[in-house]
């Protein structure tokens, strides 16, 4: 598949978060004048780096447009018991609209239980078995996760053709490899799940036209690992050595070999917040049958 964009264009988020806020701007507004407030609980346990970016941008999200937050934060050593306990509480919570739980969650929490505690309905990461079900039906009623729907929006803005291309995503976690080889099935590209077990890395990624990267390991992404004119996404949020924010490829490396390529920060993350805010909006909508 040929690409049609300019050498190592840089490909922000910007505009494409703009353009989804503006929308619902307007929609919030409508609501507060019938007395209805959107709000989003996020949970976050300790204080993860990539966890700490995402909770900035979503509450900076949601303050422009009008949605109103609330952080409970957890101790790294909180129980089984008492997370579900909070997760319940905010499930009975009617003024909460939005439930966003920061994953992976640590070690001595069982995800594999708590995720059938979230109600589906207020699941606006794709948390749910529920959720996660419909994505794999391609059924477009519930919530698919943010980070994934975030590479489709950016992919489509930037008018990248997805029928048919070839797209390989490097990782295969639940919160962003699979559910976005899954979104990307849905558009009709085809797709291939690369991981730490995959052989001849180098070669199978260098055949994309469209590199996903999703590892959560600093500039991983060489010069070899990609294809002359392919599209890149960097998904990864990283903590480099000087304290800041990077993601899995290795940009000045890669610029002179990618047509497209977005950066860390302000390329997936910044699109993230605002797709979780569209889903704040459409779970409150329906909460209140609208
Ligand atoms: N339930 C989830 N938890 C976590 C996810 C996730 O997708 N769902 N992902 C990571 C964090 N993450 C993406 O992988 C992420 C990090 C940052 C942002 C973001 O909004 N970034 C902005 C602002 C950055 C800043 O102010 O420093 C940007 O890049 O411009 C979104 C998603 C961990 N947990």
């Amino acid at each position: 598949m040929e690409v049609t964009a300019t050498k190592g264009q840089i490909i922000k988020g910007k505009p494409v978060a703009d353009q989804i806020s503006e929308n619902l701007i307007k929609e919030v507004n409508e609501l507060v004048k019938e007395g209805i407030n959107p709000k989003l609980a996020i949970v976050r346990v300790g204080a993860k780096g990539n966890d700490l970016a995402y909770e900035r941008g979503a509450l900076k999200r949601c303050q422009t447009i009008g949605i109103e937050t609330e952080v409970i934060e957890l101790s790294e050593d909180i129980t089984q018991e008492e997370y579900e306990k909070a997760l319940r509480n905010l499930n009975e919570n009617k003024d909460i609209h939005g439930i966003l739980c920061f994953r992976p969650l640590p070690k001595q929490l069982n995800e594999e239980e708590i995720k059938y505690v979230i109600s589906p309905e207020k699941d606006v990461d794709c948390f749910s078995p529920i959720n996660s079900a419909k994505i794999m039906e391609g059924d477009t009623s519930g919530f698919p996760p943010c980070t994934p729907t975030a590479v489709v929006e950016i992919l489509k803005h930037y008018n990248v053709e997805l029928q048919g291309a070839n797209i390989v995503v490097l990782g295969r976690s639940m919160v962003v490899g699979k559910p976005t080889a899954m979104l990307l099935l849905n558009e009709n590209a085809t797709v291939t799940i690369c991981h730490s077990r995959t052989k001849n890395l180098e070669k199978v990624t260098s055949e994309a036209d469209i590199l996903i990267a999703a590892v959560g390991r600093a500039k991983m992404i060489k010069e070899n690992f990609i294809k002359k004119g392919a599209v890149v996404i960097d998904v990864g949020i990283n903590v480099d050595e000087d304290g800041k924010l990077c993601g899995d490829v290795d940009t000045s490396a890669v610029f002179d070999k990618a047509s497209m390529i977005t950066p860390v920060p302000a390329g997936v993350g910044s699109v993230t917040s605002s797709i979780l805010a569209k889903h704040v909006v459409k779970a409150c909508k329906a909460q209140n049958n609208k």
